[in-house]
C-alpha cells in the first residue's frame, strides 16, 4: 500500500470547533490514516511541510470547466446577451476534443489554485469525464439539459449514458447527476419527467436557479410564479438531492420552500458581482438550515476559477449588505468552500475535512510570504489574505497532483498550446 507522510505543517481540519495545530498527516492507500502532533513511521514518500498550512482541498460546487477556453473573450455584458450572443455561438463550434482540452485547462487552473473537486455541467461529457480521470481530480458531472428544441430525447439519452458509463470511474473520483439547465430553459413537462426519473433512480440533480431579475420576470410572465415556486410545484424539492446554482433572487417565501431540502445551494459570489446579478440571501438560507457551499461558475463569466476569491467575496458581500462585520466569519467561509460544498456534491462522507478515514484530498499552502506573515489566526489569514497562487501542493485521493507549484498529472505546455489553438478557432468572427 502506497504511503505518504506530510510533516510539520499547521493543520486546519475544518471540523467545527477544531483549533489549528502543528502536526503530521499520514496517508495510506489514498486514505488519511493518522493525524497527530508527531508521527514516527516509515513511509514511501515524505513531504517536509514546515511553514505550510494543510487544509482540505477546496470544492467548487458549480462550474463549466471547459468554458475556460472562453475566459476573458467576452465580458462586461448582461447575462442573457453574454449567453445568447457570445457563449452559445462559440459553444456551438466546440468539438469533443475542444471540450477535453478546455476541461484540462480548467483542471490545471483548479489544481494550481487548491481545488480538489468540482461539480460540472456541460456537453460532450465523455470528454469532460476523461479529462477528470486524466487530471486526477474528483468531480460530480452533469450533462446540461436544455429543452427548447425538439431533440430533448437525444440530450436525455446522453445524460443517462453519462450516469451509466462514468459513475464511479477514476477509482471512484467521478460521481454523476442529472442537470436540467434552468427554469427558463426547461418547460414543465420535460422538467417533471427528469425530476421523476431522478427520484426513481436516486440520481442527484444540478440546476441553475434565479440568477437574474430578468429570469424572475420571464418565469413570472410564463407561469405566474417565482422560479423557486415553479421548481417547487414540479416536486423538485420533495425527495431529490438537488444542487442549486446561484439562488440570488429568492423571496422569504422562496427560501422557506427550500427548508428541509436535500442538497442545497452553490453560492457563486464573484460571478454574481461581475454580472451585476445581486446578493444571494445567504444568511437567511443558512438560518433556515439550508446548506450553502461555494462555486465559481465557468471561467467564461467569472474569469477565474480561484476559490480563494469566492471565499473573500462571499464573506465581504454579507458584511457589506448587512452592515455588520461580524457575520459570516473567516472560519465559516472556509467551511463553505470545503465541507459545505462537499455536502452539495454528496461526497461529504469521503472528503471535505481532514479526518482519519476520509480520502486524502488536501492542499498545502505556503505561508512563507509577506502577505501571510505574521501568523495570528490561521483561518483569518487564509480566508482574507491567501490566494490560489499560495498553494504549493495539491493532493487528491492520495495522489500528488501538484508539488512546488509544478503540475504532475499533465503536461502544462501541451494543455496551454492546445487551449490557445482551439480557443482562437472558437471565437473567430464573434
Ligand atoms: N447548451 C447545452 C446545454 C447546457 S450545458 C451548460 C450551459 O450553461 C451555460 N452557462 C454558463 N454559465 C451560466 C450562467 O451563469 N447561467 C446560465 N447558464 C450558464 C453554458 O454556456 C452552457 O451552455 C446544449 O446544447 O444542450
Ligand atoms: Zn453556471
Amino acid at each position: 500500500m502506497n504511503s505518504l507522510l506530510i510533516k510539520g505543517c499547521s493543520i486546519l481540519t475544518m471540523v467545527q470547533g477544531d483549533k489549528p495545530f502543528v502536526g503530521d498527516v499520514l496517508i495510506e492507500g489514498g486514505q488519511i490514516t493518522r493525524i497527530a502532533e508527531s508521527i514516527e513511521q516509515q513511509a514511501d514518500s515524505v513531504i517536509d511541510a514546515k511553514g505550510m498550512a494543510a487544509m482540505p482541498g477546496l470544492i467548487n460546487a458549480h462550474n463549466h470547466a471547459s468554458m475556460s477556453l472562453l475566459r476573458a473573450f467576452s465580458d462586461d455584458l448582461k447575462l442573457m446577451d453574454w449567453l445568447d450572443k457570445k457563449m452559445l455561438p462559440a459553444e456551438a463550434r466546440m468539438t469533443k476534443e475542444d471540450i477535453y482540452w478546455g476541461t484540462m485547462l480548467g483542471t490545471a487552473e483548479m489544481i494550481s489554485s487548491g481545488t480538489t473537486a468540482f461539480a460540472d455541467m456541460y456537453v460532450h461529457m465523455d470528454a469532460v469525464a476523461q479529462a477528470v480521470v486524466d487530471s486526477g481530480m474528483r468531480a460530480a458531472l452533469t450533462r446540461g439539459l436544455v429543452f427548447l428544441e425538439d431533440d430533448g430525447g437525444r440530450r436525455m439519452s446522453e445524460a443517462l449514458a453519462l450516469v451509466e458509463n462514468w459513475t464511479g470511474a477514476g477509482d471512484g473520483r467521478i460521481t454523476t447527476m442529472l442537470g436540467p439547465h434552468a427554469p427558463y430553459t426547461c418547460p414543465p413537462q420535460p422538467l417533471s419527467e427528469v425530476i421523476e426519473l431522478a427520484r426513481n433512480r436516486r440520481i442527484p440533480l444540478h440546476i441553475h436557479l434565479a440568477e437574474t431579475v430578468e429570469e424572475v420576470e420571464k418565469i413570472r410572465s410564463r407561469y405566474g410564479q417565482s422560479p423557486t415556486e415553479y421548481l417547487h410545484e414540479l416536486g423538485l424539492f420533495a425527495d431529490n438531492h438537488v444542487l442549486l446554482a446561484h439562488a440570488v433572487h429568492l423571496t422569504r417565501t422562496d427560501v422557506s420552500l427550500l427548508r428541509g431540502m436535500r442538497g442545497g445551494v452553490s453560492h457563486n459570489p464573484v460571478s454574481n458581482l461581475k454580472l451585476g446579478c445581486g446578493i444571494a440571501p445567504v444568511r437567511e438560507m443558512i438560518a433556515q438550515g439550508i446548506t450553502v457551499g461555494l462555486g465559481t461558475d465557468g471561467a467564461g463569466s467569472a474569469t477565474t476559477l480561484d476559490m480563494f476569491a469566492e471565499i473573500k467575496a462571499a464573506t465581504w458581500m454579507q458584511k457589506l449588505e448587512s452592515g455588520d462585520p461580524t457575520v459570516l466569519p473567516a472560519e465559516q467561509a472556509l467551511r463553505m468552500a470545503t465541507i459545505e460544498s462537499a455536502k452539495l456534491l454528496g461526497i461529504d462522507a469521503q472528503v471535505g475535512t481532514l479526518e482519519v478515514g476520509k480520502r486524502a484530498d488536501l492542499i498545502l499552502i505556503d505561508l512563507d510570504k509577506p502577505h501571510l506573515q505574521p501568523i495570528h489566526d490561521l483561518h483569518s489569514l487564509i480566508a482574507y489574505s491567501a490566494t490560489g497562487a499560495d498553494v504549493d501542493t495539491t493532493i487528491v485521493n492520495g495522489q500528488v497532483l501538484m508539488r512546488n507549484r509544478e503540475l504532475l498529472s499533465m503536461s502544462w505546455e501541451e494543455v496551454k498550446s492546445e487551449a490557445a489553438i482551439r480557443s482562437a478557432r472558437l471565437v473567430e468572427g464573434l
